[in-house]
Parts: structure tokens; sequence; C-alpha cells
């Protein structure tokens, strides 16, 4: 049959995740707004709370200054300390309830974050994450997340208020004075062009730092998750630097990020310290004068007073901008990456008949940069039974199981299950139908009843119970005191090898597949261990399609039938007996690499 071609999917991950570029682009803005959007309602009504407060405020000057007229014409002052004490209360506790409930949206943002992050995690496509590092992965759902708190809220919403807030206090001012309102206005312009030029900064060294912050979760999840490794290795010092340095770029970014951060706070105050002499300077000439009354100095300055809070309020607007614009753009990049498309629910096809399994002439490479791993793999496999693939290390055994899982896609040829691509299969569905064993049986943390029913919740007490028999587990359960809710360890590190290998095993018989797909461990199990894996292959092979990569002669000298790999090619199928007679290869490998553990 002639070879289907495809294109290989290009793994966009590492490409992508690498850092990110500086400015705010229309693209941070719409995922700013998918950020706000969800909340907007509950942001307008704290955000016009917020700004009813900090109007509250604008009358204050406005009572002091009929305060202080009152005072000149000896009528009575207590309508102007009663408004002006009830405006300091109002906006008190109106500007209170406005943070809170900023606050709490801000935490509803990341949570929604993080629930998509997380979503999306889980759905990558398998070549994507294996071109990123997982600690990276991680610092974006744990950090980078967080850093959305202030931009997606109080950035937004204090920005705003902030900037109507001063138009409003400038208009007052005008009433009070044009000409000090342009000398304001032109000290405090200065400000404008200051921030103007060291936004950026913060922006690049945010990023910076928060891509330091990524590395040091991947080495932090290198080292970790080899921590024997690195001890038996003595890399403990290694590993130290390693990880100290990524810690240091952090550190480097993060100073230099509060660097600018402070000359932007220190030209802010200044202006407004500046502003503030030369109003009193000039206005002072100008009451002097008889231009202006000294009230409307009093309340011109106090205006004054009152922009600070409105500038500080856009300035730190405007840098949390910039930081948040650095996480969005981390975040944004997880998008971005490929991810299955989960279109079923991954439902169980109506048989429970064992799965029939076909290559057609496939050809596979891991990366466009990388040789073929299968350069014209063609077999047939029929249902029930098993079938064990053998070969020299690295001809592509375990490549033939990814290839049916549709970790992968070939770059031609087809595979088929009961005759049907698994390109044409939903994915769920096609996985519903596998059982799968890793050759290094991975284990997670939790209990052993966690990860017995893993792949397959709400399973019942007797079926466990029949799969712990029929993987030799049940006698480990009994001796462990806490029976099945015993806690196996980060990667199941409280098993043995040979345990961990059975889990794994009663795992996947407990979905009941139609297909089993066993990756044998090439390291040596004990008699025991090895006698209880073969009786339970066996007898899955009753009831379904057993494919076995196979590292042991006991394994294929009881396989239906053993498919011969080498080269990324299939050489040769047949029985034990007939592929010793015909196939020298096979000869080889059986009379050298299975010996052993015959
Ligand atoms: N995720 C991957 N990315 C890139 N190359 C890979 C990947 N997985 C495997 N390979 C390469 O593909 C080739 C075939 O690997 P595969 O695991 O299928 O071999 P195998 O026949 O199962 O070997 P073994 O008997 O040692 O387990 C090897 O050269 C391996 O280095």
């Amino acid at each position: 049959m002639a070879a289907v071609e495809q294109e290989i999917p290009q793994p966009r991950g590492r490409a992508r995740l690498g850092l990110p570029k500086g400015e705010i682009t229309s693209a941070t803005w719409r995922a700013l707004w998918g950020y706000i959007r969800p909340h907007r309602t509950v942001i307008i009504v704290s955000g016009l709370l917020g700004l009813v407060g900090s109007l509250a405020g604008l009358v204050q000057p406005l009572a002091a200054k009929w305060l202080v007229d009152d005072l000149g014409t000896g009528a009575s002052l207590t309508g102007s300390l009663l408004l002006l004490s009830g405006m300091v209360v109002a906006g008190a506790v109106i500007g209170a309830i406005s943070n809170y409930v900023l606050e709490r949206t801000a935490e509803s943002v990341i949570l929604s974050a993080r629930r998509r992050l997380v979503g999306r995690l889980l759905r990558l496509r398998v070549p994507a994450v294996e071109s990123a590092e997982p600690g990276d992965l991680m610092s974006r759902v744990t950090s980078d997340t967080t850093l959305l708190r202030q931009v997606s809220t109080q950035a937004v919403v204090s920005g705003i208020t902030s900037a109507i807030t001063l138009v409003a206090t400038v208009i007052m001012m005008s009433f009070m004075d044009v000409v000090l309102l342009g000398v304001t206005v032109g000290v405090l312009g200065l400000v404008g062009v200051v921030v103007s030029l060291v936004m950026p900064h913060i922006a690049r060294a945010t990023k910076e730092s928060q891509a330091a912050v990524g590395k040091i979760g991947a080495a932090l999840e290198r080292m970790l998750g080899a921590f024997r490794t690195v001890k038996a290795s003595g890399a403990e010092d290694r590993e130290e630097e390693r990880i100290e340095g990524a810690a240091k770029v952090a550190w480097t970014a993060g100073i230099r990020a509060a660097k600018w951060q402070s000359l932007v706070g220190v030209t802010a105050g200044l202006a407004v310290q500046i502003s503030f002499l030369a109003v009193l300077g000039i206005g002072g000439a100008r009451v002097a004068s008889g231009s202006m009354s000294i009230a409307s100095l009093i309340a011109f300055l106090l205006y004054l007073f009152y922009l600070i809070p409105s500038i500080a309020g856009i300035v730190r607007a405007v840098s949390q901008l910039q930081v948040g614009a650095a996480a969005i753009s981390r975040i944004s990049e997880v998008d971005a990456m490929e991810v299955e498309e989960f279109a079923s629910a991954g439902a169980r096809t109506a048989t429970d008949e064992p799965g029939r399994v076909a290559f057609e002439q496939v050809r596979f490479r891991y990366r466009p940069d990388l040789p073929d791993v299968h350069r014209s793999v063609t077999f047939d496999i029929p249902a029930g039974g098993m079938t064990a693939f053998v070969g020299p290390s690295g001809a592509g055994k375990t490549t033939v199981f990814s290839l049916i899982e549709r970790f992968y896609e070939p770059s031609a040829g087809r595979v088929l299950l009961d005759g049907r691509p698994v390109a044409d299969w939903p994915v769920r569905d096609l996985r519903a139908a596998i059982g799968y064993v890793e050759q290094d049986a991975p284990v997670l943390s939790g209990t052993l009843r966690d990860n017995l029913t893993f792949g397959a919740p709400g399973v019942g007490e007797d079926a466990i119970a029949e799969v712990l028999r029929r993987t030799r587990l049940d006698g480990l359960i009994e001796r462990l005191p806490d029976g099945l809710e015993t806690v196996v360890g980060h990667r199941g590190s409280k098993l043995s090898g040979g345990e961990r290998q059975r889990v794994a095993v009663a795992r996947a018989l407990l979905r009941k597949p139609r297909l089993l797909l066993l990756d044998e461990a090439t390291s040596q199990l004990d008699a025991v261990n090895e006698a209880a894996l073969r009786d339970t292959v066996a007898d899955a092979a009753k009831t379904t399609t057993v494919l076995v990569v196979a590292h042991r002669l006991s394994t294929v000298t009881m396989a239906d039938r053993i498919v011969v790999m080498d080269a990324g090619e299939v050489r040769a199928v047949g029985t034990h007996a007939e592929l010793v007679a015909k196939d020298p290869l096979y000869a080889e490998l059986a009379a050298t690499q299975f010996l052993a553990s015959v």
C-alpha cells in the first residue's frame, strides 16, 4: 500500500519558550482583556467606588478653603468642619471596600489563569513538552500567574481612576489660578518624559527575572528528579552552583528592575516637591501683589498635594503593567504550544474484543533534524494472543508503542487499530482501548490504591482484588500495615523495581484494555517476580491483544509471534523456533542478549 505522506508536526515549544521580547504589544492588551473580561462588572463597580472615594477627597481642599474664608469672616466653623470630617471618613471607607473587592477579583483572575494553564499543560502534545523544561513550565503556572495579581485589577483600576482624579484635580486647580497651574503642569510634564523612558527597562528586567525563575524551577526539577543519582555521583556542590547561578540571574534582574522603579519613584516625588516650591514662590509673590487670595493659594497647594497619589497611582499602574506584561507573555507562550484535540470524553468502544494492530510502511523521526527511527515499518498483528518485539537497543521498538498511543505522528505510512488509522480515532477513545506499561514503570506519589485506579477511577474492590491476585501483588498488600492505603513515595521510591512494574501492569489491566502494551524493563527481575509477571502477561493474552517489547527469553519463548526489528525496519516475523532457524540476528540475540535471563 502506498505510503501516505504527512507533515511532521513541529515541536513549537522550545522556539517559543525562549526569552520573551520587551514591548507591550496589542497581543498583551488582548490577553490582559481576556483575563479581565469575566470580572469586568466587579472591576468597574469597585473602580467607580474608588473613584468616588478619591473625588470625595477632592472636596476637602474646597472645604478647607471655606473654613479659612469663614475664619476671616468670623462665621461658625461647625458646618465646614463637619463636611471635612464626613468627607475624610467616607473617602476612607469607600476606598477600603473598593480595595478589598479588587484584591478578591485579582485572586480570582489568578485562579482562572492557573486553571486554564493546568488544563492546557495536561493536553499538550508529547513533543511540545519534550522540547520544554518541566520546571520552567511549572514556574509559569506558579510564579508568573502571581504577577497577574496587580496588573489585572489594581493597575487597570488605579491607572484609570488616578488619571480621572488627576484630570479633575487639574480642572479644580485651573479655577484657583491658571498661572500656577501652568507652572505645575510644566514640572509634571517632565515626570511623564522620564517615566516613559524608564518603563521599557522595567519590563525587560522583569522578563529576565521571570525567565531566571523558570530556570531555577528547571534546575530544581532536574535535581529532585534524580535525587539519588545526584547524591551517588557526589554532584551536590555542582548542582548547587547551577541552581545558585539561576537564582543570581533572577537577583540581578530583580535589582535592575528595582533600580529603575526607584528612579521613577524619585522622579515623581521630586517633581511634586519642585512644583510645590515653585507654586509657593510664585504663588506667594502673586498673593503679595494681590493677584490671588491667600485662601486660593492654600487651596491650590492642597490640590497640589492631592496630585501626589494620582501621579503615584499612574506611575505605579504603568510599572505594574510592565511587570504584568512580562508574565502575560510567558503565559501566552504556553497557550501557543501544540495541544491534542480532545473532542471525545474518552468513551470505550462498544466492543471488548481484543484489538488488531497494523503498521503500513511507517516512517518516523523524532525531530526534523534527527535521522529516521522507523524507515519503513510494516507488520500486522491479529486480535488476541501475545506478540513480542525484539531487536537491538535503539531499533525503534518502544517507538512502535508511542506511535500506537499517538504520542507522535508518523511522517509517512499508517498506524491502524482495528483496521482504522489511529489518526482518525478521537485520541481519548483510542487511549481508552489501550493499557500501556512503560519501560521504567512510573509509579506516582500517593497511595497504592491511587496508583492502581489511576487509569480506571471508580473501579470496584472486587476488580482490584482480582488484578492484585493476577499480578501477585496480593501478598505485598497483606504484608503492608496500611495495605492499599500505603503511601508509595515520590515516583514509588518505597517500592522495589519489580513491585513497581507489577503495580504498573495492574494499573494497565484495571483499564480492561483491548490492547496491552508492555515495555519490559531491561533490568533483571528475581525469579519470583519474573515468573509472576510472565504468568500475568500470559493470562492477559487470553482476553486481550498483548504487545511486549521483550528483553527476556522467557517472554519471547511464550509469545505467539515475534517481530524482529533492526535499524528502523521489521526484518522477520515468526515463532521462536522458526526465527532461531531462519534469522541470524534473532539467533544471535537469543544466544546472547536473552540468555542471561534464562
Ligand atoms: N523522545 C525522543 N526524542 C528523540 N529521540 C528519541 C526519543 N525517544 C527515542 N529516541 C531515539 O530513537 C531511537 C529508537 O528508540 P526506541 O526507544 O524506540 O528504541 P528501542 O528499540 O525501544 O530501544 P531499547 O531496547 O534500548 O529500549 C533511539 O536511537 C533513541 O535514541
